[in-house]
């Protein structure tokens, strides 16, 4: 039987408290995605309260996109007392490869040993570039991807096994693997890449659904999964970016576990 409703059914049950450290541009998106879906939103970053709170928290996301020395500070401690507390932690690394300092921060991140990495195709090759893997590949010009996700499939399998972590690609196809399997999701819309911060608010939901399973990679996939199939649904009655994000938080409300078995363009590649 398929587990991947029950995941979402688990997280409403749950209602996990799930802090994030992000960008000023998705703060507001990312806290009402997590709503949405069933979870508990807490966006609180300064150094002097984040590691106290991811103490608390069931689950951290961090994500550099308007990173700042004193958003960093805050980031290094919650991730730390996330791991010291056995809590899953999740890295969007926006914009990785764009400056020396974002790498930098990248960097001091990835030895704290984030549980999930999620990021587009040309973040996740530069992520692997910055841990010593997959040097080939060119340098992205912000925060959008340049590559498929399907082209970082060699860097996403590189990086989870020299971290033992998850790394998820986003997409046309997503790309979700733990260094040994991998799955691929063709559900989404072309709108989610119109509406900022889309990729931001899926990684605070995937953090979501880590807070309720120990199985990484079945968090990662299912999370995925709903969160574009909640864009597939929203698609289909939006005229455009605007109307888009405004459904798309209502498709994440009402998404029924049903709606995902049916919907679903998941497989095993
Ligand atoms: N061309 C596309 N067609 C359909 N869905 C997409 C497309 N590009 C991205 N998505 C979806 O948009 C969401 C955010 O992914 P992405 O745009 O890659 O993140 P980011 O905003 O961090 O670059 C994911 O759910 C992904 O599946
Ligand atoms: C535009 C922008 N600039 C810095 S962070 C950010 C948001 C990026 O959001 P996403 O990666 O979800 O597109
Ligand atoms: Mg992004």
């Amino acid at each position: 039987m398929n587990d991947k409703p029950l995941l979402l059914d688990d997280l409403r049950r749950a209602r996990p408290l799930v802090q994030v450290i992000t960008n000023y541009v998705s703060m507001d998106l990312a806290a009402n995605a997590l709503l949405a879906i069933g979870a508990a939103p807490a966006m609180i970053h300064a150094p002097e309260e984040a590691a106290e709170f991811a103490a608390i928290a069931d689950a951290l996301v961090v994500n550099i996109g308007t990173i700042s020395k004193t958003f960093f500070e805050g980031m290094l401690g919650a991730a730390e007392a996330a791991r010291a507390a056995g809590k899953p932690w999740v890295l969007d690394p926006v914009g990785a490869g764009a400056t020396r300092y974002r790498n930098a921060a990248i960097e001091a991140l990835l030895a704290l040993k984030p549980s999930i990495i999620r990021g587009n195709a040309s973040e996740i090759m530069a992520v692997a570039r910055i841990a010593g893997l997959n040097a080939d590949q060119a340098a992205p010009k912000g925060v959008d991807s340049q590559h498929e996700a399907g082209a970082a499939k060699g860097a996403a399998l590189a990086l989870a096994q020299n971290l033992s972590c998850v790394v998820a690609v986003t997409g046309a196809v997503d790309l979700v693997t733990d260094g040994t399997r991998v799955t691929r999701i063709a559900n989404g819309s072309e709108l989610m890449t119109r509406v900022t911060a889309c990729g931001c608010a899926l990684s605070a939901v995937v953090g979501a659904f880590a807070a309720v399973t120990p199985d990484r990679f079945a968090a990662a996939v299912a999370a995925l999964e709903a969160y574009a199939i909640a864009g597939d649904i929203a698609a289909e009655a939006s005229a455009g970016p605007g109307s888009f994000r405004v459904a798309f938080i209502d498709r994440l409300a009402s998404l029924q576990g049903a709606e995902i078995l049916e919907r679903s363009k998941a497989y095993g590649a």
